[in-house]
């Protein structure tokens, strides 16, 4: 692996799980990263993705560096060629070369304006990273994707299933304000090479971008999706049709213990923050059926699995 900037960076998704489930059980310090730096970049605030990923760099043995870019830095110009007489004091050519020379491995957050979807689809702040640093990135969260996420999903699924093939639902669900696609696109990536059921549900208007989900079956009927499920992905996403638009707040779609009772009791994930009694109701979050504590624990596992091959140059 030379970068983790989407899942299909991972060559054999089967074998990085159980690298990841190896770690898990072992939790000891390697020696593989020892005297390399880990430089992590938020453009976006974080509380998983930040301290899993610290976590996981020291129990390799490396030091890490974070940044909140986005207040800290100077702010960065990405356009090629670009007369810098605006607010923007640094180009990304230095900014990444001159990372480079200090980090091992350079990992950035960065999600989209949700304004323009060609120019969030160009995933230029990741796609400048990768061009101008020497050194292997990893997306942290970026305008079309969560991989780190999505790894460690398939992990937590992988771990507690109790089906060869289970039935895994990704519904929406509603939230206040514009949110990105990069979890239920990543999500929906990675369940299409695991063994299973996999449905979205969501309402329409809200369908994911189609070259994503083209083989998945799409439900606009909430309760009909959740039959039989074994697995429930909780998420709210903008429109993607209506590009960044937030077209339908009301708890219609809200996972509550009602609803749940139409799954096999089904184990309810979600990447976390959640916004309780909008998203998924105190009774489900607060049940036997949640695990989005043990999924947020298996952050750690992931990025360690992940920084290892970086480290090692292993494919
Ligand atoms: N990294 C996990 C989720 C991050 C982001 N959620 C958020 O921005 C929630 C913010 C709020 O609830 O106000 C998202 O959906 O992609
Ligand atoms: N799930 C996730 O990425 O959480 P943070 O946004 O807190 O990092």
């Amino acid at each position: 692996m030379n970068n983790y900037i989407t899942l299909s960076d991972i060559e054999n998704l089967q074998e990085l799980i159980d690298e990841a489930l190896q770690l898990k059980k072992k939790n000891t310090a390697g020696e593989v990263g020892k005297g390399k730096t880990l430089g992590m970049l938020f453009f976006n605030p974080s509380l998983r993705t930040r301290l899993s990923t610290e976590k996981a760099a020291k129990l390799l043995g490396m030091e890490v560096m974070v940044m909140n870019a986005d207040k800290d830095g100077w702010a960065l110009e990405f356009e090629d060629g670009a007369v810098m007489d605006s607010n923007k004091a640094e180009h990304i050519k230095e900014a990444a070369a001159v990372l480079s020379q200090y980090c091992d491995i350079i990992a950035v957050r960065a999600f989209p304006d949700l304004k323009d979807k060609e120019k969030d689809e160009a995933e230029v702040v990741l796609k400048s990273f990768q061009k101008y640093a020497s050194v292997p990135v990893i997306n942290l969260e970026s305008a079309t994707g969560h991989p780190l996420q999505a790894l460690t999903d398939a992990i937590t699924i992988s771990e507690l299933k109790t089906e060869k093939r289970p039935k895994v639902v990704l519904t929406w669900a509603p939230h206040p304000k514009a949110l990105p696609q990069s979890v239920p696109n990543s999500f929906a990536e990675v369940m299409q090479k695991l063994d299973a059921d996999f449905v979205i549900a969501n309402p329409e208007g809200y369908n994911l971008n189609p070259v994503i989900t083209k083989d998945v079956e799409v439900i606009h009927d909430q309760d009909e999706a959740l039959k039989d499920a074994d697995f429930v992905y909780v998420k709210n996403w903008s429109s993607y049709e209506q590009y960044g638009k937030a077209l339908k707040t009301d708890t219609s779609w809200t996972l509550t213990g009602d609803k749940l009772k139409k799954t096999n009791n089904a184990k309810v994930m979600h990447c976390l923050p959640v916004r309780r009694n909008m998203v998924i109701a105190d009774e489900v979050l607060d049940s036997e059926n949640s695990v989005v504590i043990h999924q947020a624990s298996n952050r750690t596992f992931a990025a360690q699995a992940v920084l290892r091959r970086l480290l090692e140059r292993k494919k």
